[in-house]
């Protein structure tokens, strides 16, 4: 495959965000130079006939989905109507438009949730659809599959070269530290700061601390997608990860370590667990020739810098 123009313009849906920003950020520092975005004020993804006018006069060669309702176990389960209805909105307003303009290049990205919750570990992507989904993000799962489906779809019918990617849970600068509504990362390395400010002696876990979780450096997703963009060209999906776990019990070791807190970490088991386990298998992307680089603890020691840099405007959603 060719690489791509550094003259092209890129569209990057939702370049304020975690993984929008590290685009943004990455393809900036590649050379490229017509990126474009816009925020929800300025254009609601939901609103079909914005999204149309938006896509046609901006005229985009490329379009990067990183736009979504996205949010940890808690939001997911309290809010399951917005996450099902908002992703396949934003999702397919994005690609029909893009389609209306001949689009040759998009990225949609899903997520490692769309797997079965018992799916054989390390994840494979034939896992997808063999299984009953995790309850607590099945709303969020099935817009994210529907995603998949709808790429292959344009594929088929209009010959798109479209892809899409499925990431594993991610972290780094520009995350949601929202106390309930964000991840597992952002919001233990919050209320364990918090908690060291404030001379606790102890800090609340959900769950049991048992579920074991991966995670990739968001700035090595940005990476792998203009990686995938320039050497991946099939409907399947892929997935991205770095292809190791910890416990949730021992991320949070690994935080207070960071944050430096001493007093005692302690599990509240009223709050759910979620899936088991979520490693995924990456052989596929390790194969085309990409790696991540940042692995713990140095991304978490970047991230609690940023954190601190930033803590007077954190998101408030
Ligand atoms: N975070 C994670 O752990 C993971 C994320 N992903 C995927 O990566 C993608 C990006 O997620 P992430 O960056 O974490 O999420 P964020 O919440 O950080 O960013 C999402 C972005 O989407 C935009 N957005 C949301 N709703 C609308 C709307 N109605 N109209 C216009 N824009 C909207 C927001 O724009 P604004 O800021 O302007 O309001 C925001 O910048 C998602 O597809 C997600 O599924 C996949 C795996 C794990
Ligand atoms: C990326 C992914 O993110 C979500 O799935 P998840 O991996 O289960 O996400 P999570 O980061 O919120 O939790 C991971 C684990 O950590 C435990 N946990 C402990 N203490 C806190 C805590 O304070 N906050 C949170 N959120 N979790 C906590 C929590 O109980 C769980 O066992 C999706 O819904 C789905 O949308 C999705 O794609």
């Amino acid at each position: 495959m060719e690489s791509l123009d550094r003259s092209a313009r890129i569209y990057i849906a939702g370049h304020n965000g975690l993984v929008g920003s590290a685009i943004w950020r990455h393809f900036t520092a590649e050379g490229f130079t017509d990126l474009i975005g816009a925020s929800s004020s300025e254009l609601d993804l939901r609103d079909r006939g914005r999204v149309f006018s938006y896509i046609r006069d901006t005229n985009p060669d490329v379009v990067i989905d990183a736009a979504a309702r996205v949010g940890g176990i808690h939001a997911n389960d309290t809010f399951p109507a917005d996450f099902l209805t908002d992703n396949l909105q934003i999702q397919t307003n994005l690609m029909d438009a893009a389609n209306a303009i001949d689009v040759d290049r998009l990225l949609f990205l899903g997520s490692s949730c769309i797997y079965p919750k018992y799916a054989p570990q390390p994840i494979k992507e034939s896992s997808l659809l063999t299984g009953v989904l995790e309850p607590t993000n099945e709303a969020y799962a099935i817009a994210k599959i529907a995603g998949i489906m709808q790429v292959q779809a344009y594929r088929k019918q209009y010959g798109r070269r479209w892809i899409s990617a499925m990431p594993t849970n991610l972290y780094g600068p520009g995350d949601n530290f929202h106390p309930q509504n964000s991840h597992v990362l952002p919001a233990l390395m919050r209320r364990i700061h918090e908690a060291k400010l404030q001379g606790a002696s102890e800090v609340v876990i959900w769950g049991s601390g048992t579920p074991r979780r991966e995670f990739l450096y968001v700035d090595d997703l940005a990476r792998a997608c203009l990686f995938l963009l320039e050497h991946y060209d099939d409907g399947q999906t892929i997935n991205v990860g770095v292809g190791d776990d910890l416990s949730i019990h021992d991320l949070a070791v690994l935080l207070a370590e960071t944050v430096g807190f001493e007093g005692e970490l302690v599990q509240d088991t009223s709050q759910p667990d979620g899936t088991p386990r979520k490693l995924l298998d990456v052989s596929r992307l390790t194969a085309l020739g990409w790696q991540a680089a940042v692995g713990f603890p140095d991304g978490i020691a970047r991230t609690y810098d940023w954190y601190l840099h930033n803590i007077d405007h954190l998101r408030t959603k």
